[in-house]
């Protein structure tokens, strides 16, 4: 079966969204900072994703779906197409100038690709965390949490900003620290509060999935528990995708797990996916327990 390309869109990344979240701010109001309730958890579901760089093809027909309000956990060695896949889910993989993609991703029955859906809507919706925390260094705490918000084109009272600053920071389990310096700049910050900073950043739009790249390889472990700790608390109002490396992780925070692999030349696929207690415990593929067991990768 012939695949359909999805041609690079990058320029489409300029076009702007205009402002639709009055409703946005009515629910922080209407929340406890802490206690939010959940605002439609959605499902997220990639349908035989292939990838290309060039001729280059790095995943073949690969299909997950991502349940709403779990961790699912990507697993798999270096080069497996683990980030390509997780890029693919927020449409920042057409950002390269060289990759395509076949496919379909669907966030509650909805393809992002459509054409008639906004890149920056598919941005807002699934919102990505990084490898290497990626604050603006000058910009002040504060701005750095709004800064999202002033991207995508989304206009707030100062009154709504102050809300929305200390409902993420208190979701990103970084309030406390940092209250008394909000006008601090974020570059000021240890690496892991730099990535709760990025995390309150992320979840300040409200996105509705939140992809995480190796979040916390850059950290301590003192760190890297407080961000799992954080994860675990947004899984009840966000679905969370997360690529790492770190089996212990892996088991820690994801409910679901699926493991990638790429043989020698090979685009990646899915070898075997499920709950994370089964894949780790009585996996059914014996490259799975062989990975999970580190005999490789
Ligand atoms: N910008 C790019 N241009 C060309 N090839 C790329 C690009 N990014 C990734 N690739 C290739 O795509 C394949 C998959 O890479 P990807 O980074 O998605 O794997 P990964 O499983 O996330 O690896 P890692 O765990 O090391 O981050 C690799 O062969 C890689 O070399």
């Amino acid at each position: 079966m012939t695949e359909t390309k999805l041609l690079p869109t990058s320029s489409a990344f300029v076009e702007t969204s205009k402002t639709r979240h009055s409703e946005v701010f009515h629910a922080y109001r209407h929340s406890e900072a802490t206690t939010a309730v959940p605002s439609g958890l959605a499902t997220l579901d990639a349908r035989a994703i292939s990838a290309w760089f060039g001729d280059h093809k790095v995943l073949d027909r690969v299909s997950l779906t991502m349940e709403a309000g779990k961790i699912t956990a990507l697993i798999g060695p270096s080069g497996c197409g683990k980030s390509t896949f997780l890029r693919i889910l927020n449409r920042m993989h057409e950002m390269i100038p060289s990759a395509s993609l076949a496919g379909e991703v669907l966030l509650d029955g909805h393809d992002i690709y459509d054409q008639g859906r906004r890149i920056t809507d598919a941005r807002r919706d699934v919102g990505m965390v990084f490898q290497k925390p990626n604050p603006f260094p000058a910009m002040s705490i504060y701005d750095n949490v709004v800064a999202g918000l002033k991207l995508s084109g989304q206009r707030a009272s100062k009154g709504d900003r102050d809300v929305i600053v200390e409902t993420s920071l208190t979701k990103a389990g970084l309030w406390k620290e940092v209250r008394d310096r909000l006008r601090q700049p974020g570059g000021g910050l240890s690496g892991g509060q730099q990535q709760r900073l990025c995390i309150a950043r992320s979840i300040a739009i409200r996105p509705r999935v939140l992809l995480m790249d190796e979040p916390c390889s850059a950290l301590d472990p003192t760190s890297t528990r407080v961000i799992e700790e954080t994860m675990l608390e947004l899984a009840h109002e966000v679905t969370i995708v997360i690529v790492t490396h770190n089996m212990q992780q892996a088991q820690r925070v994801s409910e679901n797990c699926a493991f990638f692999l790429a043989a020698q030349g090979q685009p990646g696929g899915i070898v075997e996916h499920g709950k994370t207690e089964a894949m780790f415990g009585n996996p059914v593929d014996s490259r799975t327990a062989d990975y999970v067991h580190g005999r490789f990768g």
